[in-house]
């Protein structure tokens, strides 16, 4: 899968790499590892600058990843990335520095661990907080199995660890001092936005306070908290270094672990310093250690030999242990440490500074939620906000700086979200929660037991729903229509264009009967698609004289509709192309008009299986009609990364592929 590699700046990095080889990383001394990281961070800069991603979160990475990979050797050990967005570091030292040119693009290097590319990589899955959960289960599995020796390391952000399933892993890892697990805590004191909540808090003063790994000598003062920057700054500081630490618990030498077989990416690590075994302390300084967790930190992530220092350290106490590792999000690069709102979490391809400035772009399908929202909720005092850490990314941020008592940011809880969503609701507010399509899966049993069982009136509004493009298999939003389809009262609309999300978001918010939901995908919403005429409750956006051939579209996917509609008129087939605007439960108007045609195409960028066209073909065989339907949809497979044009072309969902469809299917051939 490697792409020519363009002779570019970046070869002296790619030959050091190539002279890495088998495990080579661990042999380089201070110096050498200051070059590397300097080279990493460059690439990282031209290359992520060049196609887009996580810039923010792997310029944090660079100096715990060469640690990590100096302390352990995978595949023989396991490396764990929670949400997997911070793995281009991990990526470039095992190998695939020259990928870096298709990252995220059809057919290119994923932006998330991917097993097809590496024996290195395991989580594949992008929904944060999981990776405590996989460490649990591994270590129980190197005990049964007898490979205690291969060590099980999960980094996991501050935000991630907000997410409650890393509290239900924690609870388990901790209560079993001999299954050792070494926890890194990547921690940048941010999500998206600074992370919120208590823990973050605790964090902080972990920070500010907590011992240091290594402790600093008494002269030294002790560094500073990044995340308490005064605010915009050339560069926050990052943590100074600091000397070693004795561990504060009682001690006794531990032998040290055996080397583990040399991994591609890293030469066997020298056996680790004898250093004590660690037991919790007597006094627990913080909340892992009260659970009885071992804890070394708080340590500058971006002193390699320190954090490697810790790493090992951890590693020898065969217990389950917290590295805290304090890193700065955007590290090395002044525009993204400055970037106060998101430090360049996730960017597109950023603009040439010598070029002219680009078109103001036309507004995202997120940008007109959030005015509409704002528009609302200026008149609707009983209408609350509520994000699972991502404000910016889900339109909230408007809403939250003009109704800062109105809007809730849970951190990545949304599990929390959804059933404090129920609790709002009880109280006769109507909340509304913004998502990501996919993430929403998460919170399903409280959205079908917490809100619709008590018929509560909370609207979730799915962004990105639908195919979303370079982020891959788990950020696709293609489940949605069918989990919610299944869920007793509830409303669920798709706006085609800005106009109709600005009336149905008004009309959902209205309605206090039960949940109701809008989806829209990724990107702009395009110029408006005005109706011909109503229909009942449709919006009918093509007539014919003589129709034959009945149209659905969910949503934006109308404009696709109306062209195959075109098309197909001038080919002399009668189109009519109805958007129902309120999918589901499938209103009976759409059933009564299938009726004066002879085929029903519903065209919905969901999974096929238990979609809006499972649902409305079930509800033309329970009302006993025989119009044939045919349901045009994502397949019920995982879809790679690629662009969103192209996944919905591969499916069949664009213009040629619904005509395709149409025009092959056998009712179009019986006599008229
Ligand atoms: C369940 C879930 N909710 C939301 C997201 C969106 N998301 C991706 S990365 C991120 C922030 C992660 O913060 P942290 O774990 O601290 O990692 P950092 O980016 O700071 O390295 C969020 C909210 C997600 N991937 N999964
Ligand atoms: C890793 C993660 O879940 C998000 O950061 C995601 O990459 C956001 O993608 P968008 O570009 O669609 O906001
Ligand atoms: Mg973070």
């Amino acid at each position: 899968m490697s792409a020519p590699v363009r002779a570019d700046c970046h070869q002296p990095l790619l030959d050091t790499l190539d002279a890495l080889g088998t495990g080579g990383l661990a042999d380089l001394d201070s110096a050498e590892l200051e070059r590397l990281a300097g080279r990493i961070r460059a690439f990282l800069i031209d290359k992520v600058g060049a196609v887009g991603g996580h810039l923010g979160p792997n310029l944090g990475m660079v100096e715990l990843t060469l640690a990590l990979h100096r302390v352990f050797a995978g595949p023989h050990d396991t490396l764990l990335f929670d949400t997997g967005h911070q793995t281009y570091v991990h990526k470039i030292l095992t190998g695939r520095a020259r990928d870096f040119d298709g990252l995220r693009r059809p057919g290119g290097l994923s932006g998330y661990p991917r097993r097809a590319e590496s024996a290195h990589d395991v989580i594949e899955n992008s929904h944060a907080s999981t990776a405590l959960s996989y460490a649990d289960g591994l270590a129980k599995a190197r005990r049964l199995t007898g490979h205690g020796d291969r060590a099980v390391v999960a980094v996991i952000g501050d935000g991630a660890l907000t997410g409650g399933l890393a509290f239900e892993a924690l609870n388990n890892i901790a209560a079993a001092p001999e299954r050792p697990v070494v926890i890194v805590l990547n921690d940048n004191s941010r999500s998206y936005a600074p992370t919120v909540g208590a823990l973050a808090g605790h964090l902080s003063r972990l920070r500010r306070d907590g011992p240091r790994w290594p402790a600093p000598s008494p002269d030294q003062e002790p560094a500073p908290d990044p995340s308490l920057a005064p605010g915009p700054s050339a560069s926050p500081p990052s943590p100074s270094p600091s000397p070693p630490q004795s561990p504060s618990s009682s001690s006794q030498s531990a032998s040290p672990p055996p080397s583990p077989p040399p991994s591609p990416a890293a030469s066997p690590p020298p056996s680790p310093p004898p250093c004590p075994a660690m037991s919790p302390p007597a006094s627990p300084r913080n909340l892992f250690e009260l659970l009885g967790l071992t804890y070394l930190g708080p340590v500058d992530g971006h002193d390699t030999l320190a954090v490697e220092d810790a790493l090992r350290a951890a590693r020898a106490t065969r217990r389950p242990v917290v590295v805290h590792v304090v890193t700065v999000k955007g590290k090395g690069y002044p525009p993204a440490e400055r970037d106060l709102a998101e430090c360049m979490h996730a960017v597109g391809v950023l603009p040439d500074p010598d070029a002219p400035p680009a078109a103001v772009p036309e507004p995202t399908w997120t940008e007109e939620f959030s005015t509409a929202l704002c528009a609302l909720a200026a008149r609707r005092e009983r209408l609350v906000a509520i994000t699972a850490a991502m404000p910016g990314p889900t339109g909230l941020t408007a809403f939250a700086r003009r109704f800062p008592q109105r809007c809730f940011d849970v951190g990545i809880a949304e599990q929390h979200a959804v059933a404090s969503a129920a609790g709002l609701a009880l109280a006769g507010l109507h909340p509304v929660v913004a998502v990501y399509a996919t993430f929403l899966g998460r919170a399903f049993d409280q959205l079908l037991m917490d809100v619709a069982l008590h018929g509560l009136p909370v609207t979730f509004v799915l962004d990105r729903a639908g195919v979303t493009g370079p982020d891959g298999p788990s950020h696709h939003g293609m489940w949605d229509l069918s989990l919610l389809g299944a869920v007793p009262g509830l409303r669920l609309a798709a706006p085609r264009d800005a106009e109709q999300l600005r009336l149905l978001l008004a009309e959902a918010t209205a309605d206090d009967s039960g949940p109701t939901v809008l989806r829209f995908p990724k990107g702009n919403p395009g110029a408006p698609l005005p109706r011909r005429r109503r229909h009942g409750t449709l919006d009918l956006l093509h007539t014919a004289a003589t129709p034959r051939v009945l149209l659905v579209p969910t949503g934006p996917l109308a404009r696709q509709a109306l062209g195959a509609a075109r098309a197909l008129t001038a080919r002399g087939i009668g189109v009519t192309v109805a958007d129902p605007r309120w999918l589901l439960p499938v209103p009976d108007e759409l059933l009564e008009l299938a009726d004066r045609h002879r085929l029903v195409v519903t065209i919905e960028d969901n999974t096929r299986s238990g979609g809006f066209g499972a649902a409305v073909t079930q509800r033309l065989a329970a009302t006993h009609r025989r119009t044939p339907a045919l349901a045009l949809a994502l397949p019920g497979r995982f879809l790679a990364h690629g662009t969103r044009a192209g996944i919905l072309a591969e499916a069949g969902l664009d213009t040629g592929g619904i005509i395709r469809s149409v025009l092959a299917h056998p009712a179009l051939r019986a006599p008229r």
